[in-house]
């Protein structure tokens, strides 16, 4: 079984979450080969074949030249499935490539399952397992829910090229704005998520986090209710933290909100469910009323 795993590169590095690729890949134990549009200096540390495109003469996105080159290594490598991360570039190029090639898609996979892949559905309440028929098969991957893992060693490189041009022009990424604290840098974050009821229950969680010497951060449910500003966002799309101590206040624990702090120093959550997967990387895990038990523990600490 072989995987085509579709590295991708931003200012001529490859994208951190471009190894969760490889960790995918294990996990299905499938034979690797990559395909790059990028440059020399953007190559993974790895052994196998990179099909490296020149990202100056294509672009680092234009989905008529992308979608061809990913074609042509397609025909080289024959493989059996062809994956992308589940990003802006992955959910706009692998359907992209799924109809040229004529081949079955299964977006944002979250797990193997027997037999199939697992996807979140129904705004990510329930999950569904989808078996794809025909080859090869096209997939996006959600980020954090496969390991990133840095295979090493040097790869083979082989040059990829297409002719002719693209029907449209990339003109650059272009940074959002980013409003209040740089969370990246703090050491201790407390979090709001939606176990924290209503917007004016708030002032709980940033008195902990005071008391602390912290800053405040939040689930995603929480900045949609606009509760909090987006800046305060905690996951995959929000920001990725790594602070010493990291108190998760409400938050069940999504894939997308543990992409973003699961490499925080110590983790304590604060859920009423024992059973949150918040749990499963908290190294504490309190089971109780937020409302109840903040309060009390930021009036001990305040002592
Ligand atoms: C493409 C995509 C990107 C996403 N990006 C992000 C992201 O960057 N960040 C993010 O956070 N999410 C993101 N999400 C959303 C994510 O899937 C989850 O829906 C979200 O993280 C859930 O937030 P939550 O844990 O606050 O809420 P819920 O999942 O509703 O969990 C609330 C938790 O609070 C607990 N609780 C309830 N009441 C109390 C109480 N009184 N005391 C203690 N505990 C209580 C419950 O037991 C539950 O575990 C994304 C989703 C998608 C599809």
């Amino acid at each position: 079984m072989k995987a085509l795993l579709v590295g991708e590169c931003r200012d001529g590095k490859l994208l951190e979450h471009s190894h969760e690729l490889f960790g995918f890949a294990s996990q299905l134990g499938a034979e690797t080969a990559m395909v790059l549009i990028g440059s020399e200096g953007a190559l993974p540390s790895y052994g196998g074949t990179v099909y490296l495109a020149d990202a100056s003469k294509y672009g680092e996105y234009n989905p008529d030249l992308h979608k061809r080159l990913v074609q042509a290594a397609v025909e080289r490598e024959k493989p059996d499935y062809v994956v992308f991360m589940h990003t802006s570039y992955g959910w706009d190029l692998a359907p992209r490539v799924a109809a040229l090639l004529q081949a079955p898609q299964v977006s944002e996979v979250v797990a193997l399952a027997e037999g199939g892949f697992e996807r979140p559905c129904c705004s990510q309440k329930m999950r569904q397992v989808v078996q794809a028929v025909g080859s090869p098969v096209v997939l996006t991957l959600q980020g954090g829910a496969f390991p990133a893992v840095v295979p090493g060693g040097t790869p083979q490189q082989q040059p990829l090229d297409v002719d002719g041009k693209g029907r449209g022009e990339f003109l650059g990424y272009e940074a959002a704005a980013r409003k209040g604290v740089d969370l990246s840098r703090a050491e201790i974050i407390v979090s709001a998520g939606r176990g924290v009821g209503k917007k004016e229950n708030l002032p709980v969680i940033a008195e902990l986090a005071k008391v602390l010497g912290g800053e405040v951060g939040a689930s995603r449910p929480v900045v949609d209710s606009g509760w909090m500003e987006a800046g305060a966002q905690v996951g995959v799309t929000g920001q990725t933290v790594s602070p010493k101590l990291y108190i998760a206040c409400g938050i069940s624990g999504a894939i997308q909100h543990l992409a973003g702090m699961k490499k925080s120093g110590f983790i304590v959550a604060i859920n009423k469910d024992r059973d949150a997967p918040i749990g499963e990387v908290a190294d504490v895990l309190v089971v109780a009323d937020v409302m109840q038990f903040v309060p009390a523990l930021t009036a001990k600490l305040a002592k």
